[in-house]
């Protein structure tokens, strides 16, 4: 394989990141974003290493344009897909099922595979799918590599992995809790370790994934042994615009009594639940701002969020019995300084607390947070989906290039 540089797509529900990496430094020669896909007023922001960001507002009505979008860009700064650089692509994908373990090189089963699991990751799966077929038709070829969120929770004991119904009915239909922002939460664990000055193998971390959708993980000696996150990427902590963990029969209370659809629903739990059905917002940064002047409702949807995403700790906490490291992550909570004092205020029976002026710091890298004679560590851990995905990539397309060769 000549090339070195690894382009990898995390494509969403409604937004593109992108990142083009060079692996023989870990250099990032361009990231990217393009958001509000499909809805009014869609924008890009792309960054050269070399040169200015360059931000437009515009329409882009589907994935398809946006990653078409993207690779004008990438051409305009002499890193177009063309490049005989470029070595592979790698492809978050949500939801590999059981029989994804490992970063795979995507042929046609392997997109039938992806495209059976929509039922399961309505949001994020079509939206992954287009990514590959995109980058198939500009690259055809280059090896497309896809990086599966449920992977790293495949290690799951199946007293966490099973849902207690009936074992016939849930074996037929593959219902079990699969787990997602795997390639997240196996990444922070690592790097809590390493923080921590020790071996992944001798550390227990509570990984607590806070973006727009958030999870959390209990990970023992660098393996997943539980998640907050099920069959979907529903259940669990209260999100953005999900409304994580509620009692099933609100659905069967909603369709007999309510007199909704199943798809009413699902859009109801999915898009219109979380922050945003509580308080109207889903941004945290807004939500602070509405707590701060006083607004009772973004009060009461933070104390919400901030209720489960304690209780959270507490069961993960009595899951893996003994607890080194809480690592917050992603765009909430590697931002939110008022979500970590709150999430973790109360508990230092648990032997877990915040330092103030530890937490109030902004910084780019890994952090403590907690003071120093702490029986827990707290820390701020920011992730890097795409340069684990990146890496998985370029692993992938050198050993199978060896294999060729031998
Ligand atoms: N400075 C900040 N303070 C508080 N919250 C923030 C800040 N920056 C971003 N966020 C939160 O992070 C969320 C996005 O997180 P991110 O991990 O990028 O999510 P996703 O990958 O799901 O799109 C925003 O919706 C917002 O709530
Ligand atoms: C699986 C999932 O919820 O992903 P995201 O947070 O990117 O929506
Ligand atoms: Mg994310």
């Amino acid at each position: 394989m000549s090339g070195s540089r690894v382009l990898v797509l995390n494509s969403g529900s409604s937004s593109v990141k992108y990142q083009l990496l060079d692996m023989r430094d870990g250099g990032r020669l361009a990231v990217g974003l393009v958001e509000r896909i499909g809805e009014s007023g869609s924008r890009l922001k792309h960054s050269p290493a070399d040169g200015e960001s360059r931000e437009w507002n515009g329409s882009v009505p589907d994935h398809d344009a946006a990653l078409k979008a993207m690779a004008a860009e990438l051409d305009r700064d002499g890193l177009g897909l063309g490049s005989p650089e470029l070595a592979a692509i790698g492809h978050r994908v949500v939801h590999g099922g059981l029989r994804f373990t490992e970063p795979t090189v995507v042929d046609d089963a392997v997109l039938a595979e992806i495209e059976r699991l929509i039922p399961v990751a309505p949001l994020h799966n079509p939206a992954n799918l287009t990514g590959i077929r995109t980058a198939q038709a500009l690259r055809p070829d280059l090896p497309q590599v896809a990086v599966f969120d449920t992977a790293f929770h495949t290690t799951m004991p199946e007293s966490a992995a099973r849902y207690a119904i009936d074992v016939e009915t849930a074996d037929a239909h593959r219902v079990r809790r699969y787990g997602f922002h795997g390639t997240s939460h196996a990444y922070v664990s690592r790097e809590t370790a390493r923080l921590l000055g020790r071996a992944p193998e001798d550390v227990n971390v509570i990984v607590l994934h806070l973006g727009n959708g958030a999870s959390a993980s209990a990970v023992r000696g660098g393996r997943c042994v539980d998640t907050s996150m099920g069959l979907t990427p529903l259940e669990g902590l209260v999100m953005g615009t999900r409304s994580g963990d509620t009692d099933p029969a609100v659905i069967f209370h909603l369709m007999r009594v309510g007199g909704m659809s199943a798809d009413e629903i699902d859009t109801l739990l999915n898009k219109r639940s979380g922050l945003i059905g509580l308080c109207g917002d889903n941004d945290m940064r807004e939500i602070r701002r509405r707590v701060d002047a006083g607004d009772e409702r973004a009060g009461l949807a933070f104390d919400i969020y901030i209720h489960r995403l304690k209780k959270y700790i507490g069961a993960y906490y009595a899951v893996l019995g003994r607890v080194d490291a809480v690592a917050f992550t992603a765009g909430v909570g590697e931002n939110s300084a008022p979500v970590r004092e709150a999430a973790v205020a109360g508990l230092e029976g648990l032997g877990l607390a915040v330092d103030g002026g530890l937490n109030a710091v902004r910084g780019d890298g890994a952090r403590l947070i907690s003071p120093a004679d702490a029986r827990v560590a707290v820390a701020v851990v920011p992730t890097d989906e795409e340069m684990e995905i990146a890496a998985q990539t370029y692993a992938l397309v050198n050993d199978s290039g060896n294999q060729n060769l031998t």
